[in-house]
């Protein structure tokens, strides 16, 4: 299929997910019109010196007048007050939906605000990096990664084929799942990896001994990695951590377990544990690279829906 999807595409937040969808939106003439909201007057301004849509307002519900679809790339802690923003003016037969990265938390905040002859369908694009802003959006984004939908019961099977559509054309695969499973998924792929990444990351930044040009100086390439993830938006993963609380909460405790079982077999001199352990990991990589998921920036979310044994593993006694 070609040809615009909708007609009027507004997207409310135009970050490094926002703008990487105006700049597919344009690429593929996905809409016949692009309108673009964000709260900060400098960030709109941004939107429009780079050109990345048609129509621009600070007012989020002005932008999603007559709009046929709705995306919010906000923080997830931001969804409820933009969906309190735009119910009002939102179109009949409109289909809102949002690329948070939490699921439970976002339906909480959007679902009560809106109105009955709406669609609202949450998703969440397993594709990002580091960066934000408009400035980081880049058109491949989407190319490849998965696209997950959380739909509400009764959700209207055309209004998901649509978005569908328009994700697949974005160059997404789709799946689909209920938000309880999402979150407890993404917990272990995605929210955890930065978490420990803050942590290591700040453990070497607190070390009196080690001077901070000294961490620079002798980075090696895995602690590199670790400062790329700690170097993501500060907003967005707050809310992240708050807004996944109890999932994020129970991968930590055993991630946590894990740790200590670690730590006794290195004070305990076990080798044999530790080399059992550390190839049993070396396996999973080597499943990743089987499935083709050996990427630049690390793909988190395929591999782990692909091959859910890798969530259900338990450690070996
Ligand atoms: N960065 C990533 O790698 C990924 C992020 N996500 C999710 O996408 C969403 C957006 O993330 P990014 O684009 O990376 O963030 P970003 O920080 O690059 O952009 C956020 C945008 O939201 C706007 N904003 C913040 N509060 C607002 C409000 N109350 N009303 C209107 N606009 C508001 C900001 O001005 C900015 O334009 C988040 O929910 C995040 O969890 C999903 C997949 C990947
Ligand atoms: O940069 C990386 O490695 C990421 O993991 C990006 C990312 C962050 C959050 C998401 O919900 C999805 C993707």
């Amino acid at each position: 299929m070609s040809g615009p999807i909708f007609e009027k595409i507004a997207l409310v937040g135009i970050g490094l997910i926002g703008s990487s969808l105006a700049r597919v939106i344009r690429r593929e003439k996905l809409a016949g019109h692009i309108a673009i909201s964000t709260r900060s007057a400098a960030t709109l301004d941004r939107a429009e010196e780079l050109g990345l849509g048609d129509s621009y307002s600070t007012d989020a519900a002005e932008a999603v007048k007559d709009a046929d679809l709705v995306i919010i790339s906000v923080p997830v802690g931001s969804s409820g007050e933009v969906a309190a923003q735009i119910a009002p003016a939102l179109k009949a037969g409109a289909i809102v939906t949002d690329v948070g990265s939490t699921k439970r938390s976002v339906i909480a905040q959007i679902e009560p605000h809106m109105p009955a002859n709406v669609h609202f369908i949450p998703g969440h694009p397993l594709a990002g990096t580091e960066k934000s802003g408009p400035d980081a959006g880049f058109a491949d984004l989407f190319e490849n990664r998965w696209c997950i939908f959380t739909p509400l019961p009764g959700t209207d099977a055309a209004a998901l084929e649509k978005l569908s559509e328009f994700w697949r054309r974005c160059g997404s695969d789709i799946d689909t799942m209920d938000p309880e499973h999402h979150d407890m998924v993404l917990a272990i792929v995605s929210h955890l990896p930065h978490i420990i990444a803050y942590n290591i990351v700040g453990t070497a930044d607190d070390l009196e001994a080690v001077t901070k040009t000294e961490v620079i100086k002798y980075s090696a390439s895995g602690f590199r990695d670790f400062t790329r993830l700690a170097a993501s938006d500060p907003t967005m993963w707050r809310d992240v951590c708050l807004h996944n609380k109890d999932a994020i909460l129970e991968m930590l405790a055993r991630f946590s377990e894990d740790l200590a079982s670690l730590q006794r077999a290195i004070r305990w001199g076990d080798g044999e544990k530790l080399f059992d352990m550390f190839t049993r990991t070396r396996a999973v990589r080597r499943s990743i690279i089987e499935a083709g998921q050996d990427i630049d920036v690390p793909d988190f979310g395929r591999q782990a829906i692909e091959h859910p044994d890798v969530l259900a593993a338990q450690p070996k006694s």
